[in-house]
């Protein structure tokens, strides 16, 4: 299939780049020129395990980029896979995606011959119910199109993580079609064939109404929002008795009602997507009337977990003027994404605090230090520790696990652990936040 996506960030080209190596002919369309000609000289964009990999395989042949939306009229069906970011009160701003929408709506206006098959403009990206109805059938019609005859709209939700988007992408727990028209079903079926021959195992599809499609996605990514607000929260009691809640979490994890995924309790959940997920939707029921008590404490509750960290860490030094190590600025492990990264409340805590920061991470740095440019960073984990008088873990990057001697290099070897990363040992004062 001749496939466009607009918007080549994280998801747009990790999805172009996996149904080009499924044998689809992709373009993907961004306005950010160095993302286009990254991509056609087969370089990724983005640091994403896998992905370095098929985009040299692909870019510049059956993978293209371009700045061109009239690129979309040789393709059969267009993802949106722009960003929907939070407007200052939390509810989802649609200006990319209305903008996004335009765009194709005159692309295929301006088309000379007008195509025997109406085109399929497909939400990628996670948007409020009733946003691909409401907000973008509407824009893309706008150009004098007619739907139903020029274009058809569907919603096609991502579940993909970052740091194992490509994996994910391609064995994905189920695949979510929601259209309101046969002939979009099919196209989409046609898209995930390839993928569905090519994955581990079956792949369910959920075919159902645009909207739903649309909730599916808040309903999944909130679930496991709260999933890890509530072991949290489980966590901070454990914490209170001494007990300890990995031991607690990996004994309900075996009742297949809770599930063993997602209880790493800690420092909180941050990222592109869960923080403004949550709170959109928060937002979006609101202006229904509807006011969310249990996501509405998932939010909170997340916000106190940083705070209780540096908390801890105030119980054995007062860090005013002394070096502190923050080990870990990325989201997750596996990326280079800080947005929304819990260590930005930590690094915010501690400047409150008037701590001298020292910051290691092992790819995140340079988003950082965009951010926060007045900080100091490590190019080691082991030269952020020399000389500290305390040390947090923000990032359970997997070489934390491995630091040993190097504690002995700190002025003062209190080590808080956000992540349980760190083992406990003889030499350091440890505090883990849960356990
Ligand atoms: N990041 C992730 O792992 C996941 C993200 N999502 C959702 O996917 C959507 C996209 O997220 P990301 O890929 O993370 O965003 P991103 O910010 O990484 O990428 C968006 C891209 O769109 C481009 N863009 C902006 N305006 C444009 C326009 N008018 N025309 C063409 N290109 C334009 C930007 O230059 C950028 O490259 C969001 O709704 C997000 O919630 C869903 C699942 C996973
Ligand atoms: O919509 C999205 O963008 C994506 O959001 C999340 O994926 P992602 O944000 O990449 O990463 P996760 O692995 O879900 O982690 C999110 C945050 O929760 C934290 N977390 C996760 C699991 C856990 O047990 N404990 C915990 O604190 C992580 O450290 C991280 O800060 C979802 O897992 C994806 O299914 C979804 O597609």
């Amino acid at each position: 299939m001749n496939v466009s996506i607009v918007g080549s960030g994280y998801v747009g080209t990790t999805v172009a780049a996996c149904l080009a190596d499924l044998g689809h002919e992709v373009v993907t369309i961004d306005i950010d020129e160095d993302i286009v000609d990254a991509i056609n000289d087969g370089e990724s964009p983005i640091h994403e395990p896998g992905l370095d990999e098929l985009v040299a395989e692909h870019g510049g042949g059956r993978l293209r980029a371009s700045t061109d939306y009239e690129e979309i009229l040789d393709t059969e069906l267009t993802m949106l896979a722009l960003p929907t970011p939070s407007n200052d009160d939390g509810s989802i701003d649609l200006q990319f995606m209305e903008a996004g929408a335009a765009s194709v709506g005159e692309a295929l206006a301006g088309a000379e011959n007008a195509a025997a098959d109406p085109h399929l403009v497909v939400t990628k990206s996670t948007v409020v119910p009733n946003t691909t109805e409401d907000r973008l059938a509407p824009r893309i019609a706008d150009a004098g199109l007619e739907r139903g005859t020029d274009f058809l709209v569907a919603s096609n939700p991502e579940f993909q993580r970052e740091g194992t988007a490509v994996a994910d992408f391609l064995n994905p727990d189920k695949l979510v079609f929601g259209t309101d028209d046969d002939r979009a079903t099919e196209l989409l079926h046609d898209l995930y064939a390839p993928l569905r021959e090519a994955a581990d195992g079956d792949v369910p599809v959920v075919e159902t109404g645009i909207a739903e499609a649309e909730m599916i996605k808040y309903a999944n990514n909130t679930f496991l929002a709260t999933k890890v607000s509530l072991i949290n929260d489980i966590g901070n009691i454990c914490k209170e008795f001494g007990v300890d809640a990995y031991e607690v979490a990996d004994a309900i994890g075996l009742d297949d009602r809770i599930g063993e995924q997602f209880l790493r309790s800690g420092v909180g959940w941050g990222g592109s997507c869960f923080p403004k997920d949550t709170d959109a939707i928060i937002a979006a029921a609101r202006e229904q009337g509807y006011d969310s008590a249990v996501l509405s404490a998932a939010v909170e509750l997340n916000d106190a977990q940083p705070k209780r960290l540096l908390a801890l860490l105030d119980d054995h030094v007062d860090v005013s003027g002394k070096r502190v190590a923050v080990l870990g600025l990325a989201f997750k492990p596996g990326t280079d994404d800080i947005r929304n990264t819990r260590a930005v409340p930590v690094i915010e805590g501690l400047q409150e605090r008037g701590a001298d920061i020292v910051a290691y991470d092992p790819v995140a740095t340079e988003n950082m230090r965009e951010r926060y440019p007045d900080i100091q960073y490590a190019d080691s984990a082991a030269t952020a520790l020399e000389g500290a008088s305390g040390a947090v873990v923000v990032t359970d990057w997997d070489e934390f696990a491995a630091l040993d001697a190097e504690f002995e290099d700190m002025a003062d070897p209190v080590v808080v652990d956000g992540r349980r990363i760190i083992e406990r040992r003889d030499g350091i004062t440890y505090e883990g936040l849960t356990w």
